[in-house]
């Protein structure tokens, strides 16, 4: 189709922001295609005029990997279930969807049929593409990212060609697919394994962070879900673990904190922090912990509660944030939160940074078994993944030196670690983060992490790639660049992506924000 004929799907003045309100852009068309074909011709149309499109799904990646001035494509109107189709004697089911179609979506629908996504992310709004597009995972001992439930996907790549992918099509272009960044094609449609409607028994207990270090060798696999939150200034945190159960969820705990009065109240205090004092920000800290979980129960005497899987793994995140996280080995998680302790005390002492709560620490399990798993004897409750592929992302940032082993035997050494250091945005003030965020990365890299790649990563002159200005041209909040840092680490997948990347997309019309993809290594200068 001409261009001309895609006027009902393309608007010329549209403003593009993303969730966190960090990073907007007005790109010369935006596109909602409502079709596969409107999809191909699109692609087509931008291959002819030498413009590169930008997929973007619902904008919830803290990065400015959605930005750009040319074309901007977004699936929100391709978002249909396209299929369901039940195992019942291996206890799980498929469901088919267009790929814009966002989480929370899926839920709803897969809960008519009795049925949950296997394990999320802290929310439910993203797309299902977006999602799957940057490794995004939950956090379980027994669970990798969210790619791995993915059974094949449909993309249009860069010639405009409509390509299945799964297992045994084309499976190199599928592994590169399971997390491409939007860089060798748009995703189309998507197969997702699910299992079995859950429900999750938890408990949320507060610790010292001491215990924390302590009881770091059996902490991660003592239970399928569990997540952390480090609270540095008041020397706690609080443990979040869960199983599934068939049991009926419980009331939630209500908060004053999270009514819209609590949030506005609390936005201020860090607005107060951030932009007026910031040596007020441990106080802040321990006074808002201290009213949301002052009477939380210590160590091993915790509060109880069931909710429905996704209530029990989404949670509010509260306000516009910078988010960096990074995915290392969790045996090395007590010298890593040692390390970053330290910073952050000096930090508060010297008065030179501070830190926003919770400090996310969580974990996942991305090392996979050599042939699909038998799943006859699966109950509701049966812990661990009904994997959809057992393919490797290319640009799986989390530790490729893990080795599978079955369920039972799981320990650290088959384990991620992410930390996740939010810094929050208060009424969209960019409080500072640089200063923080390269002790942060530094300390994470030495450990043998790697950046998530959705989050706000700034690398550094030294270990960026293509183009370099004077640290005092950068914003505070700008990403440098790893290029030469993600080549080292990411070695031969990186150089079979960049090989995929241009047999799908020889005219580079996804690599639009060369530049972000130059500076981190994704394409060749
Ligand atoms: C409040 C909040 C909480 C979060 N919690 C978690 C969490 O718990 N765990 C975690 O890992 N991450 C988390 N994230 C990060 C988030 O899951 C990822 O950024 C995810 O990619 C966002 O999905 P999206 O649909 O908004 O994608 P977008 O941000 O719109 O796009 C992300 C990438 O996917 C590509 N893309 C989008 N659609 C397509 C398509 N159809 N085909 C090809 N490429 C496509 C884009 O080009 C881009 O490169 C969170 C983010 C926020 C804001
Ligand atoms: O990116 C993320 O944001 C939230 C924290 O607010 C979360 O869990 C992420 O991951």
């Amino acid at each position: 189709m001409a261009l001309e004929a895609l006027e009902n799907i393309t608007q010329k003045d549209y403003k593009f922001k993303n969730w966190a309100g960090i990073y907007s852009c007005k790109p010369q068309l935006y596109f909602q295609p409502t079709t596969i074909d409107e999809v191909s011709s699109v692609v087509k149309n931008a291959r002819a005029l030498g413009k590169t499109i930008v997929t973007v799904g619902s904008g919830h990646s803290p990065s400015n990997m959605c930005i750009t001035n040319e074309w901007l494509m977004n699936l929100d109107k391709l978002n249909k279930v396209l299929g369901f189709e039940e195992f019942k004697d291996s206890h799980f089911a498929d469901v088919s969807v267009e790929a814009g179609i966002r989480v929370f979506q899926i839920n709803e629908y897969v809960a008519t049929k009795n049925y949950a996504v296997q394990n999320l992310g802290s929310i439910s709004e993203q797309s299902i593409a977006g999602i799957i597009s940057t490794g995004t995972h939950g956090s379980s001992p027994f669970h990798g990212l969210v790619s791995s439930n993915i059974v094949n996907l449909t993309i249009v790549n860069g010639l405009g060609e409509v390509v299945f992918l799964d297992s045994e099509n084309h499976p190199e272009v599928f592994r590169a697919a399971l997390l491409s960044l939007g860089k060798i094609g748009i995703i189309v449609r998507a197969t997702v394994r699910v299992v079995p409607a859950f429900n999750i028994k938890s408990t949320e207990e507060v610790i010292t962070f001491e215990d924390l270090l302590e009881s770091w060798d059996t902490l991660w696999t003592s239970s399928e879900f569990i997540r952390v939150w480090w609270y540095p200034y008041s020397r706690k945190c609080v443990l979040w673990r869960g199983n599934k159960t068939e049991d009926i969820p419980t009331k939630p705990r209500k908060s004053w904190w999270g009514t819209t009065l609590g949030r506005i109240f609390y936005e201020t205090l860090l607005w107060l922090s951030c932009k007026i004092y910031t040596p007020l920000t441990p106080y802040v800290e321990r006074f808002v912990f201290q009213r949301q979980y002052g009477k939380l129960g210590g160590k091993g005497n915790g509060n109880t509660a069931v909710a429905t899987s996704v209530k029990a793994f989404n949670m509010d995140c509260l306000f516009s944030q910078f988010v960096n996280e990074w995915g290392c080995p969790l045996e090395n998680g007590p010298q890593i939160l040692r390390s970053l302790d330290h910073s952050i005390s000096q930090a508060n002492q010297n008065k030179e940074f501070y830190v926003h709560v919770p400090m996310e620490i969580r974990c996942s399990n991305t090392t996979l078994p050599s042939e699909p798993l038998d799943t006859k004897n699966r109950t509701v409750t049966s812990r661990g993944t009904v994997y959809g592929n057992i393919l490797r992302p290319y640009l799986d940032n989390t530790p490729s030196g893990c080795r599978y082993t079955p369920l039972n035997s799981v320990t650290n050494s088959q384990l991620t670690l992410y930390i996740n250091a939010t810094i929050y945005r208060p009424f969209g003030y960019n409080t500072r983060i640089h200063e923080w965020y390269s002790i942060f990365e530094d300390t994470m890299s030495v450990a043998g992490g790697k950046p998530h790649w959705a989050k706000n990563f700034l690398g550094s002159t030294n270990n960026t790639a293509g183009e370099i200005k004077e640290e005092s041209e950068y914003d505070d909040f700008e990403g440098r660049g790893l290029g030469r840092k993600i080549k080292e680490w990411y070695g031969d997948d990186l150089v079979a992506f960049r090989n995929i990347r241009e047999q799908q997309d020889p005219d580079n019309v996804f690599l639009m924000n060369k530049e972000w993809a130059f500076r981190n290594g994704i394409a060749n200068e």
